[in-house]
């Protein structure tokens, strides 16, 4: 160790990649850092995480000089250890849909949809989806029962990792944080426990489950650094961009999510919006869709150009493309429900069949779905002052200019950052500290998009919105 600032390092380990940054622990200023990338698919096994770590860690100049770290990590995927600590089969991941029908009958087993979303909202925050752990579980039960027999704990991506770096490989020393353990279906934000009942009917046994870490405290060590307890990225997202009152923080990486903290948990029965907790001691309603920037990775393939030529020939169409719709279930989708769901393209004529309408019918498509996550959010009760858009599309100039002219309120979008890894990094700061509250760090650069409404959009998207073919089988 130096006699430098202090250091302290967050880990992003999201779906797509994992990035690291070291920040001076008190000012919160960028020293270095690093990423690497995860393999494609929705299952992936836990080992491509931790060689990413390593690499992305490595390329960001070691973790020797470091004081604290946080990871935070991609919300929901399962994974199963066995009594030993080595992983039993390869993650399932949030985007993976293979446990819809078990999500189905996990609903009717407590009344169908209107009764059972009610109970499960009431007791665990969330209607389950085929996103949610516990529906994992249920399919593991059901499709290989052997695994789920040699289930001994399970665990979620960050706790998985923070385990790792702290070198154990005793099953009793796994963490977790109030805000992964949300996103379960199996802990509720509200009170704070486990619902083991509701995990024994989905998986038929109580694996061991990690210890739930307050925020600021201390996980484990390593090293002689401390390791933070960690958080779900979304919550990692609004801790590292300091998300007050009145911000709603949408941000487009592999899923499109819409969150704001809030000092009340929410209960949504119609499972729209999952009831977590945040980072910080507070709530996370969120809103997710499966389709997020790839929708325009998508567009970008189809048109056989780059992201920011896209970007370009969607500016050059008018607003509402003249009447193309793009409705971007290209993944089925999670918010709404229609995990066979596939993409559609309506309105399609011969004046809008052009680049320019194929490229703005895709980054619209992709916006109005999250203005509807949007207003779901707004009905719990969150007054929105304004957006924070993030994630890897929100370097889109044409996502931006669609925001301002359908989100409704002001978008501000901070320099380009990487703000799941920031709020690890001040976690760790947090932790390291002992203090009540996390550090102050001061983040500038932020440019605002005026609300500019063009309402024909929305309406013409909601007009497409529930046509769309079920994928063949
Ligand atoms: N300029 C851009 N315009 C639109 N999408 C982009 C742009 N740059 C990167 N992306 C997309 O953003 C995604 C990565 O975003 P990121 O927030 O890192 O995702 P995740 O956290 O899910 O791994 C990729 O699908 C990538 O192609
Ligand atoms: O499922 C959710 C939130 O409920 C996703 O937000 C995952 O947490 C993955 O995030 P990204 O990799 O897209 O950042």
């Amino acid at each position: 160790m130096t006699d430098g600032p202090r250091l302290v390092a967050g880990i992003d380990s999201s779906t797509q990649s994992c990035k690291v940054v070291v920040r001076d622990a008190g000012t919160g200023a960028l020293v270095r850092q690093g990423r690497a990338s995860h393999p494609d698919g929705t299952e992936v096994h836990p080992d491509h995480w931790w060689a990413a770590l390593q690499e992305a860690v490595a390329e960001a100049g070691g973790l020797d000089d470091v004081s604290a770290v946080s990871v935070g990590g991609q919300q929901h995927g399962m994974v199963c250890l066995d009594e030993d600590g080595s992983v039993v089969r390869p993650a399932l991941l949030w985007n993976d849909t293979r446990s819809a029908g078990a999500a189905r009958d996990l609903v009717d087993e407590l009344g169908g949809p209107e009764e059972g979303g009610r109970a499960w909202a009431e007791a665990v925050g969330v209607v389950p989806v085929a996103s949610f752990t516990v529906t994992k579980l249920r399919w593991l039960a059901e499709h290989e029962p052997d695994n789920a027999r040699r289930t001994a704990a399970v665990c979620l991506p960050h706790d998985w990792l923070t385990w790792k770096l702290s070198g154990s490989t005793d099953l009793r020393d796994l963490t977790t944080d109030r805000s992964d353990a949300s996103g379960t279906g199996y802990w509720s934000a509200a009170t704070g426990d486990y619902r083991t009942d509701l995990l024994e009917r989905a998986f038929g046994a109580v694996p061991y489950l990690p210890r739930v870490v307050a925020p600021g405290a201390v996980a484990a060590g390593m090293n002689g650094a401390v390791l933070g307890a960690g958080a779900g990225d979304n919550a990692a997202a609004a801790l590292g961009l300091g998300a007050g009152e009145g911000d709603v923080v949408v941000s487009i990486g592999t899923s499109g999510v819409v969150t704001a903290v809030t000092g009340t948990p929410s209960i949504d029965p119609t499972g729209s919006v999952a009831g977590f907790a945040d980072a910080t001691g507070l709530f996370l309603p969120l809103v997710a869709t499966l389709n997020g920037a790839r929708v325009l990775d998508a567009a970008a393939r189809l048109l056989d150009v780059d992201h920011e030529t896209l970007s370009r020939l969607a500016l050059e169409a008018p607003s509402g493309a003249g009447g193309l719709v793009l409705v971007p279930y290209l993944e089925g989708e999670r918010t709404p429900n229609l995990p066979d769901a596939t993409g559609s393209l309506h309105g399609l004529t011969l004046a809008t069949a052009t680049r320019p309408a194929l490229a703005r019918a895709f980054v619209e498509g992709l916006v109005c779905s999250l203005a509807d996550g949007l207003d779901a959010v707004v009905a719990t009760g969150v007054t929105p002052s304004r957006v924070l858009l993030v994630g890897g599309a929100a370097a889109s100039e044409a996502v931006r200019t669609v925001a301002a002219e359908v989100l409704g309120v002001p978008v501000d979008v901070p320099p380009p950052g990487e703000y799941v890894a920031d709020g690890a990094a001040r976690q760790a700061a947090w932790a390291l500290s002992g203090a009540d509250a996390p550090p102050e760090w001061v983040r500038e650069g932020t440019r605002r998009y005026a609300v500019d409404p063009v309402p024909s959009v929305r309406a013409r998207y909601a007009e497409g919105r529930s046509r769309h073919l079920d994928k063949t089988t």
